[in-house]
Protein backbone atom coordinates (compact mmCIF):
# COMPACT_ATOMS: atom_id res chain seq x y z
CA UNK A 1 0.00 0.00 0.00
CA UNK A 2 1.85 3.30 -1.29
CA UNK A 3 0.31 5.56 1.36
CA UNK A 4 1.69 3.30 4.28
CA UNK A 5 5.00 2.37 2.31
CA UNK A 6 5.87 6.51 1.94
CA UNK A 7 5.17 7.23 6.05
CA UNK A 8 6.93 3.89 6.87
CA UNK A 9 9.68 5.07 4.82
CA UNK A 10 9.73 8.83 5.78
CA UNK A 11 12.64 10.11 8.75
CA UNK A 12 9.23 12.17 10.29
CA UNK A 13 8.84 10.03 13.25
CA UNK A 14 6.50 12.62 14.85
CA UNK A 15 4.49 12.12 11.52
CA UNK A 16 4.80 8.09 12.17
CA UNK A 17 3.25 8.42 15.45
CA UNK A 18 0.12 10.55 14.40
CA UNK A 19 -0.10 8.31 11.56
CA UNK A 20 0.09 4.80 13.70
CA UNK A 21 -2.66 6.13 16.24
CA UNK A 22 -5.10 7.23 13.74
CA UNK A 23 -4.64 4.03 11.69
CA UNK A 24 -5.47 2.30 14.97
CA UNK A 25 -8.65 3.99 15.78
CA UNK A 26 -9.80 3.32 12.15
CA UNK A 27 -8.68 -0.43 12.55
CA UNK A 28 -10.30 -0.59 16.09
CA UNK A 29 -13.71 1.19 14.03
CA UNK A 30 -13.32 -1.38 11.46
CA UNK A 31 -13.21 -4.08 14.40
CA UNK A 32 -16.17 -2.78 16.07
CA UNK A 33 -18.54 -1.75 13.09
CA UNK A 34 -19.14 -3.96 9.63
CA UNK A 35 -17.95 -2.20 6.39
CA UNK A 36 -21.57 -1.79 5.50
CA UNK A 37 -22.13 -0.07 9.33
CA UNK A 38 -19.58 2.51 8.17
CA UNK A 39 -19.33 5.81 6.36
CA UNK A 40 -16.82 8.30 5.70
CA UNK A 41 -17.76 12.09 5.17
CA UNK A 42 -15.62 14.23 2.88
CA UNK A 43 -15.76 17.40 1.50
CA UNK A 44 -12.69 17.65 -0.77
CA UNK A 45 -10.90 19.99 2.40
CA UNK A 46 -7.15 19.25 3.21
CA UNK A 47 -8.49 17.35 6.52
CA UNK A 48 -11.16 14.63 4.85
CA UNK A 49 -8.07 13.93 2.04
CA UNK A 50 -5.83 12.98 4.83
CA UNK A 51 -8.41 10.83 6.19
CA UNK A 52 -9.28 9.67 3.30
CA UNK A 53 -6.04 8.33 2.55
CA UNK A 54 -5.86 6.94 5.81
CA UNK A 55 -8.71 4.93 5.59
CA UNK A 56 -7.46 3.45 2.68
CA UNK A 57 -4.51 2.55 3.94
CA UNK A 58 -5.87 1.53 7.24
CA UNK A 59 -9.10 -0.53 5.15
CA UNK A 60 -6.01 -2.37 3.51
CA UNK A 61 -3.97 -3.14 6.30
CA UNK A 62 -7.20 -4.42 8.34
CA UNK A 63 -8.23 -6.67 5.69
CA UNK A 64 -4.69 -7.59 5.25
CA UNK A 65 -4.72 -8.34 9.06
CA UNK A 66 -7.46 -10.75 8.04
CA UNK A 67 -5.97 -12.47 5.29
CA UNK A 68 -8.54 -11.41 3.14
CA UNK A 69 -8.29 -10.23 -0.42
CA UNK A 70 -8.54 -6.09 -1.05
CA UNK A 71 -8.34 -6.63 -4.90
CA UNK A 72 -11.68 -6.61 -7.10
CA UNK A 73 -11.44 -9.71 -8.63
CA UNK A 74 -13.10 -7.91 -11.74
CA UNK A 75 -11.27 -4.80 -12.25
CA UNK A 76 -7.99 -6.43 -10.10
CA UNK A 77 -7.65 -3.21 -8.56
CA UNK A 78 -7.56 -2.12 -4.79
CA UNK A 79 -11.46 -1.76 -4.07
CA UNK A 80 -12.60 0.91 -1.23
CA UNK A 81 -15.98 0.08 -0.28
CA UNK A 82 -16.52 2.59 2.74
CA UNK A 83 -19.75 4.45 2.11
CA UNK A 84 -18.39 8.39 0.96
CA UNK A 85 -20.95 11.12 2.13
CA UNK A 86 -20.90 14.35 0.38
CA UNK A 87 -22.55 17.55 1.90
CA UNK A 88 -23.24 19.20 -1.17
CA UNK A 89 -23.68 23.01 -0.93
CA UNK A 90 -24.52 25.97 -3.49
CA UNK A 91 -22.27 28.05 -1.18
CA UNK A 92 -19.28 25.77 -1.53
CA UNK A 93 -15.92 26.56 -3.47
CA UNK A 94 -16.81 25.51 -7.11
CA UNK A 95 -12.81 24.18 -6.56
CA UNK A 96 -13.78 22.35 -3.72
CA UNK A 97 -16.44 20.51 -5.65
CA UNK A 98 -14.65 19.84 -8.56
CA UNK A 99 -11.81 17.99 -6.77
CA UNK A 100 -14.75 15.97 -4.32
CA UNK A 101 -15.74 14.89 -7.61
CA UNK A 102 -12.34 13.75 -9.10
CA UNK A 103 -11.09 12.21 -5.85
CA UNK A 104 -14.51 10.44 -5.84
CA UNK A 105 -13.41 9.02 -9.29
CA UNK A 106 -10.04 8.60 -9.26
CA UNK A 107 -10.29 5.94 -5.68
CA UNK A 108 -13.67 5.03 -7.13
CA UNK A 109 -15.33 6.27 -3.84
CA UNK A 110 -19.48 5.17 -3.75
CA UNK A 111 -20.15 8.86 -3.18
CA UNK A 112 -23.52 9.74 -1.62
CA UNK A 113 -24.31 13.06 -2.47
CA UNK A 114 -26.62 14.67 0.15
CA UNK A 115 -28.22 18.23 -0.80
CA UNK A 116 -30.03 18.80 2.58
CA UNK A 117 -27.97 20.43 5.88
CA UNK A 118 -26.09 17.91 8.04
CA UNK A 119 -28.85 16.98 10.37
CA UNK A 120 -31.57 15.94 8.09
CA UNK A 121 -29.10 14.69 5.87
CA UNK A 122 -28.12 12.00 8.17
CA UNK A 123 -31.60 11.49 9.44
CA UNK A 124 -32.65 10.18 6.04
CA UNK A 125 -28.97 8.63 5.71
CA UNK A 126 -29.18 6.78 8.57
CA UNK A 127 -32.84 5.80 8.07
CA UNK A 128 -32.13 4.16 4.69
CA UNK A 129 -28.67 2.62 5.24
CA UNK A 130 -27.74 0.54 8.06
CA UNK A 131 -24.55 2.91 9.41
CA UNK A 132 -23.67 2.94 12.71
CA UNK A 133 -20.44 5.15 12.83
CA UNK A 134 -19.31 7.40 10.22
CA UNK A 135 -15.14 9.30 10.07
CA UNK A 136 -14.75 12.59 9.85
CA UNK A 137 -11.45 14.73 9.46
CA UNK A 138 -12.30 16.91 12.86
CA UNK A 139 -9.12 17.81 14.78
CA UNK A 140 -8.62 19.71 18.20
CA UNK A 141 -8.42 22.92 16.91
CA UNK A 142 -11.97 23.16 15.04
CA UNK A 143 -14.47 24.73 17.00
CA UNK A 144 -16.71 21.71 16.02
CA UNK A 145 -13.57 19.94 17.99
CA UNK A 146 -14.93 20.70 21.41
CA UNK A 147 -15.80 17.83 23.24
CA UNK A 148 -15.14 15.39 21.61
CA UNK A 149 -12.73 12.46 21.47
CA UNK A 150 -12.06 9.50 18.95
CA UNK A 151 -14.85 8.18 19.20
CA UNK A 152 -17.78 10.27 20.28
CA UNK A 153 -21.09 9.38 20.40
CA UNK A 154 -23.08 12.44 18.10
CA UNK A 155 -24.59 15.31 20.00
CA UNK A 156 -28.33 14.60 21.38
CA UNK A 157 -30.96 16.16 18.87
CA UNK A 158 -29.09 14.33 16.47
CA UNK A 159 -29.53 10.82 14.34
CA UNK A 160 -27.84 7.93 16.72
CA UNK A 161 -24.40 7.23 15.52
CA UNK A 162 -20.84 7.23 16.61
CA UNK A 163 -18.32 9.80 15.43
CA UNK A 164 -14.83 8.44 14.87
CA UNK A 165 -12.14 11.25 14.92
CA UNK A 166 -9.04 8.83 13.40
CA UNK A 167 -7.03 12.41 13.42
CA UNK A 168 -8.44 14.62 16.09
CA UNK A 169 -4.55 14.77 18.02
CA UNK A 170 -3.30 15.79 13.93
CA UNK A 171 -1.66 19.41 14.31
CA UNK A 172 -1.56 21.42 11.13
CA UNK A 173 1.37 21.04 10.41
CA UNK A 174 0.96 17.12 10.73
CA UNK A 175 -2.07 17.50 8.07
CA UNK A 176 1.10 18.69 5.48
CA UNK A 177 3.89 16.79 6.53
CA UNK A 178 1.35 13.54 5.67
CA UNK A 179 -0.31 15.46 2.22
CA UNK A 180 3.21 16.11 1.31
CA UNK A 181 5.07 13.03 2.26
CA UNK A 182 2.14 11.05 0.71
CA UNK A 183 2.62 12.97 -2.50
CA UNK A 184 -1.11 12.96 -3.12
CA UNK A 185 -3.24 15.65 -4.70
CA UNK A 186 -5.16 18.10 -2.29
CA UNK A 187 -7.36 20.88 -3.81
CA UNK A 188 -5.62 23.56 -5.23
CA UNK A 189 -7.34 26.68 -3.53
CA UNK A 190 -4.57 25.80 -0.30
CA UNK A 191 -2.23 26.10 -2.82
CA UNK A 192 -3.79 29.90 -3.62
CA UNK A 193 -3.41 30.78 0.48
CA UNK A 194 -6.44 29.13 1.73
CA UNK A 195 -5.55 27.46 5.22
CA UNK A 196 -9.02 26.18 5.79
CA UNK A 197 -12.33 26.21 4.10
CA UNK A 198 -15.69 27.00 4.57
CA UNK A 199 -17.86 28.33 2.17
CA UNK A 200 -17.74 30.99 -0.45
CA UNK A 201 -19.16 33.48 1.73
CA UNK A 202 -17.12 33.38 4.99
CA UNK A 203 -13.75 32.30 3.51
CA UNK A 204 -11.00 34.23 2.17
CA UNK A 205 -7.02 33.32 1.54
CA UNK A 206 -5.29 33.71 4.81
CA UNK A 207 -3.49 37.08 5.11
CA UNK A 208 -0.41 35.89 7.00
CA UNK A 209 0.56 33.85 3.27
CA UNK A 210 0.17 37.71 1.54
CA UNK A 211 3.11 38.88 -0.14
CA UNK A 212 3.58 41.53 -1.89
CA UNK A 213 5.74 41.68 -5.30
CA UNK A 214 8.20 44.30 -5.34
CA UNK A 215 7.96 45.39 -9.19
CA UNK A 216 4.01 45.56 -9.91
CA UNK A 217 3.09 45.42 -6.43
CA UNK A 218 0.76 42.44 -7.40
CA UNK A 219 -0.46 40.43 -4.10
CA UNK A 220 0.15 36.74 -4.75
CA UNK A 221 -0.23 34.50 -2.02
CA UNK A 222 2.23 31.25 -0.64
CA UNK A 223 0.52 27.66 -0.21
CA UNK A 224 -0.52 26.85 2.49
CA UNK A 225 2.06 24.64 3.83
CA UNK A 226 4.33 27.58 4.43
CA UNK A 227 1.50 28.76 7.27
CA UNK A 228 4.41 29.62 9.98
CA UNK A 229 1.80 28.73 13.17
CA UNK A 230 -1.23 26.26 12.51
CA UNK A 231 -3.08 28.51 15.57
CA UNK A 232 -3.82 30.78 12.39
CA UNK A 233 -5.16 28.63 10.39
CA UNK A 234 -8.46 30.08 10.65
CA UNK A 235 -7.36 33.91 10.07
CA UNK A 236 -8.96 33.46 6.21
CA UNK A 237 -12.39 32.48 7.98
CA UNK A 238 -14.78 35.83 8.64
CA UNK A 239 -15.81 36.11 11.83
CA UNK A 240 -19.55 35.33 12.23
CA UNK A 241 -20.95 38.09 14.18
CA UNK A 242 -23.08 35.85 16.73
CA UNK A 243 -23.44 37.94 20.11
CA UNK A 244 -24.97 41.00 20.53
CA UNK A 245 -23.51 44.25 22.24
CA UNK A 246 -23.19 43.96 25.53
CA UNK A 247 -25.69 45.58 27.51
CA UNK A 248 -27.62 47.34 25.09
CA UNK A 249 -30.10 48.99 27.13
CA UNK A 250 -33.03 49.65 24.69
CA UNK A 251 -34.81 52.98 24.96
CA UNK A 252 -37.62 52.73 23.36
CA UNK A 253 -40.95 50.61 23.94
CA UNK A 254 -41.88 47.05 23.19
CA UNK A 255 -44.24 46.00 20.61
CA UNK A 256 -47.10 45.91 23.27
CA UNK A 257 -45.87 49.75 24.53
CA UNK A 258 -44.47 47.85 27.65
CA UNK A 259 -41.36 49.37 29.55
CA UNK A 260 -41.05 45.90 31.31
CA UNK A 261 -39.18 44.02 28.62
CA UNK A 262 -37.18 47.20 27.19
CA UNK A 263 -34.28 46.68 29.47
CA UNK A 264 -31.33 44.73 30.74
CA UNK A 265 -31.98 41.61 30.92
CA UNK A 266 -30.04 38.71 32.24
CA UNK A 267 -30.73 35.12 32.05
CA UNK A 268 -29.07 32.68 34.67
CA UNK A 269 -27.74 28.96 33.89
CA UNK A 270 -26.82 26.41 36.43
CA UNK A 271 -25.06 23.24 35.09
CA UNK A 272 -25.37 20.40 37.74
CA UNK A 273 -26.91 17.14 37.17
CA UNK A 274 -27.48 16.78 41.15
CA UNK A 275 -29.75 19.82 40.94
CA UNK A 276 -31.28 17.54 38.29
CA UNK A 277 -31.65 14.76 40.42
CA UNK A 278 -33.03 16.72 43.70
CA UNK A 279 -29.64 15.62 45.58
CA UNK A 280 -28.64 19.78 45.44
CA UNK A 281 -31.01 22.06 46.20
CA UNK A 282 -29.90 25.09 44.39
CA UNK A 283 -29.89 28.33 46.12
CA UNK A 284 -27.23 30.17 44.21
CA UNK A 285 -29.77 30.68 41.23
CA UNK A 286 -32.39 32.47 43.66
CA UNK A 287 -29.57 34.84 45.59
CA UNK A 288 -28.58 36.06 42.07
CA UNK A 289 -32.18 36.88 40.65
CA UNK A 290 -32.31 39.09 43.39
CA UNK A 291 -29.14 40.23 42.67
CA UNK A 292 -29.91 41.25 39.21
CA UNK A 293 -33.06 42.52 39.94
CA UNK A 294 -31.33 44.78 43.04
CA UNK A 295 -29.44 46.63 40.21
CA UNK A 296 -32.65 47.17 38.01
CA UNK A 297 -32.32 44.18 35.60
CA UNK A 298 -34.70 41.68 34.63
CA UNK A 299 -33.78 38.06 34.59
CA UNK A 300 -35.24 36.42 31.70
CA UNK A 301 -35.29 32.86 32.47
CA UNK A 302 -33.23 30.42 34.87
CA UNK A 303 -31.99 26.76 33.91
CA UNK A 304 -30.75 24.04 35.32
CA UNK A 305 -28.50 21.79 32.36
CA UNK A 306 -26.59 18.68 32.27
CA UNK A 307 -23.18 18.49 32.83
CA UNK A 308 -22.49 17.51 29.26
CA UNK A 309 -21.15 19.82 26.40
CA UNK A 310 -24.00 19.63 24.22
CA UNK A 311 -26.87 20.46 26.83
CA UNK A 312 -24.59 23.71 27.87
CA UNK A 313 -23.48 24.77 24.40
CA UNK A 314 -27.48 24.56 23.70
CA UNK A 315 -28.22 26.79 26.25
CA UNK A 316 -26.14 29.33 26.11
CA UNK A 317 -26.30 29.63 22.00
CA UNK A 318 -30.47 29.96 22.85
CA UNK A 319 -29.64 32.59 25.66
CA UNK A 320 -26.71 34.55 24.60
CA UNK A 321 -28.18 36.21 21.20
CA UNK A 322 -31.74 37.07 23.32
CA UNK A 323 -30.58 38.76 26.48
CA UNK A 324 -27.74 41.49 27.20
CA UNK A 325 -25.81 39.15 29.59
CA UNK A 326 -26.14 35.44 30.46
CA UNK A 327 -24.77 34.68 34.06
CA UNK A 328 -23.91 30.69 33.94
CA UNK A 329 -22.20 28.80 37.38
CA UNK A 330 -21.61 25.18 38.49
CA UNK A 331 -19.33 22.77 36.18
CA UNK A 332 -16.17 24.77 36.41
CA UNK A 333 -12.64 23.32 37.73
CA UNK A 334 -10.71 20.24 36.45
CA UNK A 335 -13.22 17.29 37.56
CA UNK A 336 -14.69 15.37 34.47
CA UNK A 337 -18.25 17.03 34.69
CA UNK A 338 -16.44 20.94 34.89
CA UNK A 339 -17.93 20.95 30.90
CA UNK A 340 -19.47 24.45 31.38
CA UNK A 341 -16.24 26.28 29.91
CA UNK A 342 -16.03 23.98 26.85
CA UNK A 343 -19.83 24.72 26.80
CA UNK A 344 -19.91 27.81 26.15
CA UNK A 345 -16.76 27.41 23.72
CA UNK A 346 -18.91 25.05 21.63
CA UNK A 347 -21.89 27.40 21.85
CA UNK A 348 -19.45 30.36 20.29
CA UNK A 349 -17.99 28.04 17.80
CA UNK A 350 -14.50 29.01 19.00
CA UNK A 351 -11.93 26.61 19.95
CA UNK A 352 -10.47 25.97 23.39
CA UNK A 353 -7.37 27.18 23.71
CA UNK A 354 -4.45 27.33 26.07
CA UNK A 355 -4.54 30.65 28.01
CA UNK A 356 -1.06 31.35 29.50
CA UNK A 357 -2.41 33.97 31.39
CA UNK A 358 -5.07 32.08 33.54
CA UNK A 359 -2.37 29.41 33.43
CA UNK A 360 -0.51 31.49 35.35
CA UNK A 361 -3.16 32.36 37.99
CA UNK A 362 -3.79 28.82 38.58
CA UNK A 363 -0.10 27.82 39.15
CA UNK A 364 0.29 30.35 42.02
CA UNK A 365 -3.06 28.76 43.32
CA UNK A 366 -2.64 25.04 42.74
CA UNK A 367 1.22 24.69 42.65
CA UNK A 368 2.74 21.17 42.72
CA UNK A 369 -0.64 19.84 44.17
CA UNK A 370 -1.68 19.14 40.76
CA UNK A 371 -1.09 15.62 39.95
CA UNK A 372 -2.71 15.69 35.68
CA UNK A 373 -2.05 18.15 33.13
CA UNK A 374 -2.37 21.52 34.69
CA UNK A 375 -3.14 23.19 31.31
CA UNK A 376 -6.61 21.30 30.98
CA UNK A 377 -7.78 23.92 33.22
CA UNK A 378 -6.26 26.70 31.80
CA UNK A 379 -8.15 26.32 28.56
CA UNK A 380 -10.49 29.07 27.47
CA UNK A 381 -12.66 29.92 24.52
CA UNK A 382 -10.25 31.51 21.93
CA UNK A 383 -10.69 34.85 20.43
CA UNK A 384 -13.65 35.74 22.93
CA UNK A 385 -12.08 35.51 26.69
CA UNK A 386 -11.49 38.55 28.76
CA UNK A 387 -10.19 37.76 32.01
CA UNK A 388 -11.45 40.26 34.76
CA UNK A 389 -9.25 40.63 37.91
CA UNK A 390 -9.97 41.77 41.22
CA UNK A 391 -7.42 41.82 44.09
CA UNK A 392 -10.16 39.89 46.40
CA UNK A 393 -10.67 37.20 44.10
CA UNK A 394 -7.63 34.71 43.61
CA UNK A 395 -8.83 33.72 39.90
CA UNK A 396 -10.07 36.39 37.67
CA UNK A 397 -13.75 35.66 36.62
CA UNK A 398 -14.31 34.94 33.51
CA UNK A 399 -16.21 36.43 30.48
CA UNK A 400 -16.78 35.33 27.14
CA UNK A 401 -18.79 37.97 25.46
CA UNK A 402 -21.73 38.39 27.35
CA UNK A 403 -21.66 35.12 29.34
CA UNK A 404 -20.08 35.55 32.46
CA UNK A 405 -18.86 32.31 34.43
CA UNK A 406 -19.22 32.66 38.01
CA UNK A 407 -17.47 29.89 40.10
CA UNK A 408 -18.97 30.65 43.43
CA UNK A 409 -20.62 27.11 44.59
CA UNK A 410 -22.84 28.96 47.66
CA UNK A 411 -24.56 32.07 48.61
CA UNK A 412 -21.78 33.17 51.04
CA UNK A 413 -19.07 32.93 47.54
CA UNK A 414 -21.56 34.51 45.06
CA UNK A 415 -21.91 37.58 47.79
CA UNK A 416 -18.51 38.23 47.60
CA UNK A 417 -17.94 37.40 43.63
CA UNK A 418 -21.06 39.87 43.21
CA UNK A 419 -19.30 42.63 44.95
CA UNK A 420 -16.33 42.08 42.98
CA UNK A 421 -17.99 41.67 39.79
CA UNK A 422 -20.11 45.04 40.26
CA UNK A 423 -16.94 46.65 41.00
CA UNK A 424 -15.12 45.23 38.04
CA UNK A 425 -18.12 45.80 35.21
CA UNK A 426 -18.76 49.25 36.79
CA UNK A 427 -15.02 50.29 36.61
CA UNK A 428 -14.98 48.80 32.69
CA UNK A 429 -18.06 50.56 31.76
CA UNK A 430 -19.25 47.70 31.30
CA UNK A 431 -22.61 48.08 33.82
CA UNK A 432 -25.06 50.18 32.72
CA UNK A 433 -26.93 50.97 35.91
CA UNK A 434 -30.42 50.55 35.01
CA UNK A 435 -32.83 52.43 37.73
CA UNK A 436 -33.90 49.79 40.20
CA UNK A 437 -37.61 48.27 40.53
CA UNK A 438 -40.16 49.37 42.91
CA UNK A 439 -42.90 46.97 44.04
CA UNK A 440 -45.66 46.39 46.25
CA UNK A 441 -47.63 43.81 47.06
CA UNK A 442 -50.92 43.10 48.42
CA UNK A 443 -52.67 40.01 49.79
CA UNK A 444 -55.70 39.76 49.88
CA UNK A 445 -58.30 36.76 51.06
CA UNK A 446 -60.71 37.40 47.87
CA UNK A 447 -60.71 34.30 45.87
CA UNK A 448 -58.79 34.06 42.51
CA UNK A 449 -62.05 34.12 40.65
CA UNK A 450 -63.59 36.89 42.72
CA UNK A 451 -60.06 39.22 41.55
CA UNK A 452 -59.46 38.00 38.08
CA UNK A 453 -61.29 40.28 35.99
CA UNK A 454 -60.47 43.31 37.63
CA UNK A 455 -56.86 42.09 37.25
CA UNK A 456 -57.00 41.32 33.95
CA UNK A 457 -58.24 45.10 33.13
CA UNK A 458 -55.39 46.82 35.34
CA UNK A 459 -53.08 44.30 33.48
CA UNK A 460 -54.21 46.01 30.33
CA UNK A 461 -54.44 49.77 31.51
CA UNK A 462 -51.21 49.94 33.43
CA UNK A 463 -48.80 47.88 30.17
CA UNK A 464 -45.70 49.52 31.80
CA UNK A 465 -46.32 47.44 35.45
CA UNK A 466 -45.50 44.55 35.55
CA UNK A 467 -49.06 43.23 37.20
CA UNK A 468 -48.41 39.45 38.98
CA UNK A 469 -50.17 37.12 41.16
CA UNK A 470 -49.61 34.41 42.87
CA UNK A 471 -51.03 31.94 45.61
CA UNK A 472 -49.06 30.65 48.96
CA UNK A 473 -51.69 27.61 49.01
CA UNK A 474 -54.74 26.62 46.94
CA UNK A 475 -57.18 27.74 49.30
CA UNK A 476 -55.27 30.82 50.57
CA UNK A 477 -54.71 34.10 50.32
CA UNK A 478 -53.47 35.15 47.17
CA UNK A 479 -50.78 38.11 47.01
CA UNK A 480 -50.74 40.37 44.02
CA UNK A 481 -47.47 41.88 43.02
CA UNK A 482 -46.96 45.41 41.22
CA UNK A 483 -43.81 45.92 39.88
CA UNK A 484 -42.31 48.53 37.42
CA UNK A 485 -39.55 51.77 37.79
CA UNK A 486 -41.97 54.42 37.90
CA UNK A 487 -43.27 54.65 41.54
CA UNK A 488 -46.01 56.94 40.54
CA UNK A 489 -47.79 54.65 38.17
CA UNK A 490 -46.95 51.74 40.21
CA UNK A 491 -49.24 53.63 43.06
CA UNK A 492 -51.56 54.38 40.62
CA UNK A 493 -52.18 50.98 39.53
CA UNK A 494 -52.41 49.51 43.18
CA UNK A 495 -54.67 52.25 43.96
CA UNK A 496 -57.36 51.44 40.92
CA UNK A 497 -57.17 47.35 41.88
CA UNK A 498 -58.53 48.83 45.66
CA UNK A 499 -61.33 50.84 44.39
CA UNK A 500 -62.59 48.35 42.76
CA UNK A 501 -63.39 46.46 45.52
CA UNK A 502 -64.55 46.70 49.59
CA UNK A 503 -62.23 49.14 51.86
CA UNK A 504 -60.10 46.64 53.67
CA UNK A 505 -60.23 43.94 50.47
CA UNK A 506 -56.58 44.38 50.73
CA UNK A 507 -53.55 44.52 52.84
CA UNK A 508 -50.00 46.18 51.69
CA UNK A 509 -47.11 43.26 52.94
CA UNK A 510 -43.27 43.60 52.80
C1 LIG B 1 -21.18 13.54 9.39
C2 LIG B 1 -21.40 14.70 10.31
C3 LIG B 1 -21.78 14.48 11.61
C4 LIG B 1 -22.00 15.53 12.49
N1 LIG B 1 -22.40 15.27 13.76
C5 LIG B 1 -22.60 16.30 14.60
C6 LIG B 1 -22.99 16.08 15.95
O1 LIG B 1 -23.17 14.94 16.40
N2 LIG B 1 -23.18 17.14 16.75
C7 LIG B 1 -23.00 18.43 16.31
O2 LIG B 1 -23.19 19.37 17.10
N3 LIG B 1 -22.62 18.67 15.05
C8 LIG B 1 -22.41 17.64 14.20
N4 LIG B 1 -22.03 17.90 12.90
C9 LIG B 1 -21.87 19.30 12.47
C10 LIG B 1 -20.42 19.75 12.65
O3 LIG B 1 -20.04 19.64 14.01
C11 LIG B 1 -20.24 21.20 12.30
O4 LIG B 1 -21.35 21.97 12.64
C12 LIG B 1 -19.96 21.36 10.87
O5 LIG B 1 -19.05 20.39 10.40
C13 LIG B 1 -19.35 22.74 10.69
O6 LIG B 1 -19.69 23.15 9.47
P1 LIG B 1 -20.35 24.62 9.29
O7 LIG B 1 -19.26 25.58 9.76
O8 LIG B 1 -20.63 24.69 7.85
O9 LIG B 1 -21.57 24.66 10.18
C14 LIG B 1 -21.80 16.86 12.02
C15 LIG B 1 -21.39 17.09 10.71
C16 LIG B 1 -21.19 16.03 9.85
C17 LIG B 1 -20.74 16.30 8.45
N1 LIG C 1 -19.96 19.36 3.42
C1 LIG C 1 -19.45 18.30 4.03
N2 LIG C 1 -19.65 17.05 3.57
C2 LIG C 1 -19.10 15.98 4.15
N3 LIG C 1 -18.33 16.06 5.25
C3 LIG C 1 -18.10 17.27 5.78
C4 LIG C 1 -18.63 18.46 5.21
N4 LIG C 1 -18.21 19.51 5.93
C5 LIG C 1 -17.46 19.01 6.94
N5 LIG C 1 -17.38 17.67 6.84
C6 LIG C 1 -16.65 16.75 7.72
O1 LIG C 1 -16.18 17.52 8.83
C7 LIG C 1 -14.75 17.48 8.86
C8 LIG C 1 -14.22 18.77 9.41
O2 LIG C 1 -14.48 19.82 8.51
P1 LIG C 1 -13.40 20.97 8.37
O3 LIG C 1 -13.95 22.03 7.48
O4 LIG C 1 -12.92 21.36 9.70
O5 LIG C 1 -12.17 20.19 7.70
P2 LIG C 1 -11.77 20.05 6.19
O6 LIG C 1 -12.83 20.66 5.35
O7 LIG C 1 -11.46 18.63 5.90
O8 LIG C 1 -10.44 20.94 6.12
P3 LIG C 1 -10.31 22.53 6.25
O9 LIG C 1 -10.08 22.77 7.71
O10 LIG C 1 -9.11 22.86 5.45
O11 LIG C 1 -11.55 23.18 5.77
C9 LIG C 1 -14.33 17.17 7.45
O12 LIG C 1 -13.03 16.64 7.41
C10 LIG C 1 -15.40 16.19 7.04
O13 LIG C 1 -15.14 14.90 7.57
MG1 LIG D 1 -13.58 22.71 5.64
Amino acid sequence: MEIDKAVRESDDIRLKTKYNNAIYVIQRALALYSVEEVAFSFNGGKDSTVLLHLLRAGYYLHKAGMNLSTRDPVNAEVTFPIRTIYFESPSAFPEINSFTYDTASVYKLQMDIIRLDFKSGLEGLLKDKPIRAIFLGVRIGDPTAVGQEQFSPSSPGWPPFMRVNPILDWSYRDVWAFLLTCKVQYCSLYDQGYTSIGSIHDTVPNALLCHTKTDNCEETYKPAYLLPDGRLERAGRVKKLTSQPLNAVSNGLNHDGSHWKSMSTASVIAVGDEILFGTVEDRVGSLLCRKLHSIGWAVSHVSVTRNDIDSVADEVDRQKSTNDMVFIYGGVGPLPSDVTVAGIAKAFGVRMAPDEEFEEYLRHLIGERCTGDRNEMAQLPEGITELMHHDKLRVPLIKCRNVIILTATNVAELEKEWDCLIELMKSDGLLVMTEPFVSKRLATTLSDVEAAQTLSDIVIKFPDVYTGAYRESRGGSIVITFKGKDEARIRAAAEALCQKFHPGAFSEIN
